[in-house]
């Protein structure tokens, strides 16, 4: 196994009720990459992080995490090396000091290193004036941030998120993305999240990857996927919302002229060959 590669699916599938819910020949996430899982719902998402987690365990195929097979029998001691966060923050009924301390109690931390280790991913998340107060009293975004503080003390490998921001306002939303690439990227950590927003994916991620039915549809960096969607439907979740149903008309050196129901558009005669195609427009085209 390349060590560039923190983890790798290969030829992972899983079955349900006789349903095949995922479907995956290969996927790799390489080291401190930041991989954003786009698709639209019942995509796979969730079940794609869950394999990874090795919380769920694929029908066929192998999941690995730094060349270690997740079916063998050092699942919890591999699992322990990641950390997963999720759209609601599922704190703890305690003070936050005790929520971001919970996992390197469980992990056999000495007092004296867990006090400096808290205090430096609270302040790293902006929540060290809240470390003495309940969980149960923080605003959403506190929250949070206390679940990210959390699950990053531990030192995970490999960080899984899961719609970690959906229920977040949107200036808040866009913060704690910027705040997590930073992080993230000093760290050196190696990050999936999983979105439903592309703002989302352009803040935060190096790469994206579209699941449609539980299949890979398109893997590059946002921009690609942004500027040369693979298909009608990674066109309109990436934001092209217009697709009109095109039909070249004429050509005129190197311009084509396409005719669809909305007018004619001229385009560069690279954009489409003879005949008729989808067109995808961005929003204000
Ligand atoms: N235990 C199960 N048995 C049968 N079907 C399941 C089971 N768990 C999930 N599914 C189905 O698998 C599909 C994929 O679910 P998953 O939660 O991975 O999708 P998702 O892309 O994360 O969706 P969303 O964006 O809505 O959260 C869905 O159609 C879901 O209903």
């Amino acid at each position: 196994m390349n060590p560039e590669v923190c983890a790798a699916l290969e030829k992972v599938e899983v079955v349900k009720s006789r349903r095949s819910l995922l479907q995956i020949d290969k996927l790799h996430f390489r080291a401190g990459e930041i991989t954003a899982i786009i698709g639209p719902n019942g995509a796979g998402k969730s079940t794609l992080l869950k394999v990874l987690h090795g919380l769920e365990k694929p029908t066929a195929g192998t999941v690995c995490f730094r060349g270690q097979s997740l079916g063998g029998r050092d699942l919890l001691e591999l699992r322990r090396r990641m950390a997963m966060v999720f759209q609601s923050p599922c704190l703890f009924q305690t003070t936050v000091y005790e929520n971001i301390a919970a996992g390197l109690r469980i992990r056999k931390f000495r007092r004296s290193e867990i006090d400096p280790i808290v205090r430096r991913w609270a302040a790293r998340f902006g929540v060290e004036p809240l470390l003495e107060r309940q969980a149960r009293h923080l605003s959403g975004g506190e929250a949070q941030r206390v679940a990210l503080a959390r699950a990053l003390a531990c030192g995970p490998e490999l960080f899984l998120l899961d719609e970690p921001f959906a229920s977040l306002d949107p200036p808040t939303r866009e913060a704690l993305c910027r705040e997590l690439r930073a992080v993230i990227k000093e760290e050196g950590i190696t990050a999936v999240v999983v979105t439903h927003v592309m703002e989302e994916v352009f803040l935060l991620a190096d790469r994206a990857v579209m699941l449609s039915a539980g299949r890979v549809v398109q893997d590059g960096t946002p921009e690609e996927l942004l500027a040369r969607p693979a298909n009608s439907e990674v066109a309109d979740f990436v934001g092209k919302r217009r697709i009109l149903l095109g039909r070249v008309v004429a050509r005129t050196g190197e311009m084509v002229e396409v005719a669809t129901p909305e007018g004619r558009f001229r385009l560069p005669a690279a954009a489409g060959g003879e005949g008729t195609f989808l067109l995808c427009l961005r929003e204000g085209e």
